[in-house]
């Protein structure tokens, strides 16, 4: 149908726009309690972004002579805004279940990674993997995260580590920025690992001087948009100096600075990063004080990953004390083959029991906050006029309701997906795949 609106979703219970002022990220008071409107309407125009959201009889009113190419009823249902899911590693070939046998006996992730297993028996299956094999696997994962409520997901290369498997896994990553109803934020993680044969500081040196010039390069030409770089900071793997050298590198081509550090031994990552200007930093179970303090004054995120401490049995990282110093808080399911998890839902669940996160700040940090973790916080991870329309709906009067069988966040179903799956209505169950088919208006809001 030629012009009109997209979609209009009719006279929901809840709209749960989580922030309604422009906040680009919520912390401390803000998250006490989320803006949410009852028994609203919301309007997503054809160019994929959001027209109105507002009392359903004012927005009745005011669209009366409009046309629609699809109406949804959501009396006594909940809209929310998509999920943002801040770190996932979800390119690779090769299954790695039987590593969860050996720590089922005691190794740990360290005893498997110095063995040769973990990180670098996935390079290996990786590389020798076809991009089309890659990208089927890949866009199967990206379904279930789809289907769990993920519209947003940070995608990370990395099970490469020399510049042909690299460069494979971007254009995987690419192909599906393009062809999928997901938005993608991508993330090139060459220094995952230290590959085989060569020092971490050789293996440094080669990523400056080959790899990233050749991302600029292509980047510069439109064939492979990367928007962050990581590195894995851990005694053992990339040290403080090393680490400082890439991100400095990627900095300088533009690339936003968002890795992984603190996580199995304290190595002063958190001051590091903010140090550097980074954007986000990811695990922080083993963060200092110092780190924690110099994060909040700077805004620099913490991408929390609950999977990961529950997988490993590590300490969990210190959420409660991030969030009561003013930290931005947001999370992510770490999908990697050794934490296979694909839901968002269950991620903040987890987040809630055992990290001790209040259900809001739970919500928030799976959307403003990740939205904010990955630069995007003034396209996306709230409802508001002018954001994209990636958004859910719950078979549920409230977001936050007392009664477990109707709150999605007490039950941590969804990591079995039936719970989630028939309450829920993403883009991926046949709504547009909002932005990228609409170029003038990618070109206005960022890719
Ligand atoms: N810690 C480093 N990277 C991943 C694990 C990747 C893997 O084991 O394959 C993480 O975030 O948990
Ligand atoms: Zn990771």
């Amino acid at each position: 149908m030629a012009g009109g609106h997209r979609l209009l979703l009719e006279n929901a219970r809840q709209v749960v726009l989580v922030c309604a002022r422009g906040e680009r990220f919520l912390a401390r008071d803000a998250l006490r309690s989320l803006a949410v409107l009852e028994d609203a309407s919301l309007v997503v125009g054809i160019d994929g972004f959001i027209k109105a959201i507002g009392p359903g009889d004012a927005i009745q009113k005011q669209f009366s002579e409009e046309t629609f190419q699809e109406r949804i009823d959501c009396t006594g249902k909940c809209i929310l805004p998509g999920l943002v899911d801040a770190h996932t590693h979800p390119v690779w070939a090769g299954e790695r279940v039987h590593e969860f046998a050996m720590k089922l006996a005691g190794a740990t992730y360290m005893d498997i990674h110095q063995a040769g297993g973990g990180i670098n028996f996935t390079v290996e299956r990786t590389r020798q993997a076809s991009e089309e094999a890659l990208f089927s696997s890949f866009r199967q994962r990206l379904g279930c995260m789809m289907r769990a409520g993920t519209t947003l997901a940070e995608c990370k290369s990395g099970y490469g580590l020399n510049l042909e498997t690299e460069l494979k896994m971007l254009r995987v990553i690419e192909r599906a920025r393009r062809e999928l109803d997901i938005g993608i934020s991508a993330t090139y993680c060459g220094a995952h690992s230290v590959p085989k044969g060569k020092t971490a500081t050789e293996a440094a040196d080669d990523i400056i001087n080959n790899h990233l010039p050749k991302l600029k390069e292509l980047g510069r030409n439109g064939e492979i948009h990367v928007d962050n770089i990581d590195v894995f900071c851990e005694k053992g793997v990339f040290d403080l100096d090393s680490t400082r050298r890439i991100l400095q590198s990627g900095k300088d081509i533009g690339l936003q600075i968002n890795f992984h550090g603190d996580e199995l031994h304290p190595m002063k990552a958190a001051e590091l990063g903010v140090e550097l200007g980074a954007k986000a930093i990811s695990h922080l179970e083993e963060v200092s004080d110092e780190g924690i303090a110099a994060m909040a004054a700077a805004r620099c995120s913490a991408v929390l990953l609950p999977t990961t401490a529950y997988m490993l049995r590590l300490k969990q990282p210190r959420a409660r004390k991030m969030l009561d110093e003013g930290v931005i808080v947001a999370l992510g399911s770490d999908f990697n083959p050794n934490a296979y998890c694909f839901s968002m839902p269950m991620v903040m669940h987890l987040a809630c029991v055992n990290m001790r996160m209040s259900m809001p700040e739970a919500l928030a940090a799976a959307t403003i906050n990740a939205a904010y973790a990955l630069g995007k916080s003034h396209t996306h991870g709230s409802l508001e006029v002018g954001k994209q329309g990636d958004l859910i709906i719950i078979n549920s009067s409230s977001h936050n309701l007392e009664n477990p069988k109707q709150n999605y966040l007490s039950l941590g179903l969804p990591w079995w997906r039936s719970g989630w799956e028939s309450a829920c209505r993403c883009r991926g169950h046949g709504f547009e795949p909002w932005s990228r088919r609409i170029p003038h208006a990618a070109g206005q809001l960022g890719p």
